[in-house]
């Protein structure tokens, strides 16, 4: 795996000796396009994502992206079953070769959900936002934050199983701003890589001299745990109307009532979407109420669990 041989024709691709046939389109990313491919030996299914790189900075880029699916070898983290990088007129487009998950994203399933006037019950909501923590502590406990979580880059199994992919924005988790020039810097990368009504608040106006850290993935977690409960996310809004995302972040979650989920469910989405970066609480503690309330069994007192405590609005 992984030696740069990547012969392409216009309806396969050899990539290490093994040669995978095109069978549609599947999709095309702001950075990519994405196609189902079938290995001609052993006739699974694969993604093939395949990304242009204009310049060295992007090829560097897409490397980071194949280095950051080999740091894991996790169910709730999409694997590389493969990669290449082709050269073409002096442009490099690197192919990436994923295991194709047939359910696609949880975006889509929410899609479907809501064009049927239907609803996610809460249990379901509760073991796809397990799974989705679960990949993110295997990120955070290895020093690394997503930085681009939101419901197209989750996938989900036949049995629910979420999948974290897209890993082309994932860097270190703690970033030390020092000066008001490095903060631009981390700003103007955000604006490019983050989704604007996913990002974190800190990351719309850096301070010059602070901490960036993991949490930044949380703020997003709640972005999707809210649109698992109302089929969209809590800044699309505000965000197609053409409102400011950055003002709108810095307010308490509005959640809409009357609400169909459990009074814990709607609290923990409280608790998450906090947007002062130091009162937000970690991946773990997350894990912890996903567990009480899958028991039905809500802490008695949340605010002795997490020192920020309940925020419900
Ligand atoms: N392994 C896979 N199995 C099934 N579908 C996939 C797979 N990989 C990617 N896709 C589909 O392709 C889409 C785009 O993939 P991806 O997010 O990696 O590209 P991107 O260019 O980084 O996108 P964006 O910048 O919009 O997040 C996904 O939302 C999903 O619908």
């Amino acid at each position: 795996m992984g030696q740069t041989l990547c012969v392409c024709s216009r309806n396969a691709i050899t990539i290490d000796n093994k040669r995978y046939y095109f069978i549609q389109k599947l999709d095309e990313g702001g950075f990519s396009y994405v196609d189902l491919v079938e290995g001609a030996q052993d006739g699974r299914f694969y993604a093939l994502k395949r990304i242009l790189c204009h310049d060295r900075e992007g090829r560097q880029e897409a490397q980071t992206e194949v280095d950051m699916h080999r740091l894991f070898s996790h169910p709730n983290i999409l694997s590389l079953a493969g990669h290449a990088f082709m050269e073409r007129g002096g442009k490099s487009e690197a192919c990436l070769l994923l295991p194709y998950v047939s359910m696609g994203s949880l975006w889509s399933v929410l899609e479907k959900l809501r064009d049927k006037n239907s609803s996610t019950p809460e249990s379901r909501i509760l073991h796809i936002l397990q799974g989705i923590c679960a990949g993110l502590k295997a990120i955070h406990d290895k020093g690394y934050a997503h930085r681009d979580l939101k419901p197209t880059n989750v996938l989900l199994e036949e049995d629910d199983r979420a999948v974290l992919m897209d890993l082309g924005s994932m860097n270190r988790s703690r970033i030390e701003v020092r000066g008001s020039r490095e903060a631009m810097t981390i700003q103007d990368w955000a604006a490019q890589r983050c989704t604007i009504s996913y990002r974190a608040p800190e990351l719309f106006s850096v301070e010059s001299h602070c901490i960036i850290d993991e949490r930044t993935d949380i703020w997003s977690l709640g972005c999707v745990l809210y649109c698992m409960m109302f089929l969209e996310g809590p800044f699309d809004l505000v965000f197609q109307k053409g409102d400011s995302v950055a003002l709108a972040v810095q307010n308490p979650v509005t959640i809409p009532q009357p609400c169909r989920y459990s009074q814990g469910l709607q609290t923990l989405l409280s608790s998450i979407m906090v947007s002062n970066p130091q009162e937000r609480p970690d991946v773990d503690w997350v894990l912890e109420q996903i567990r009480h309330l899958q028991s039905a069994e809500p802490p008695a007192d949340w605010a002795a669990v997490w020192p920020a405590g309940p925020n419900v609005v």
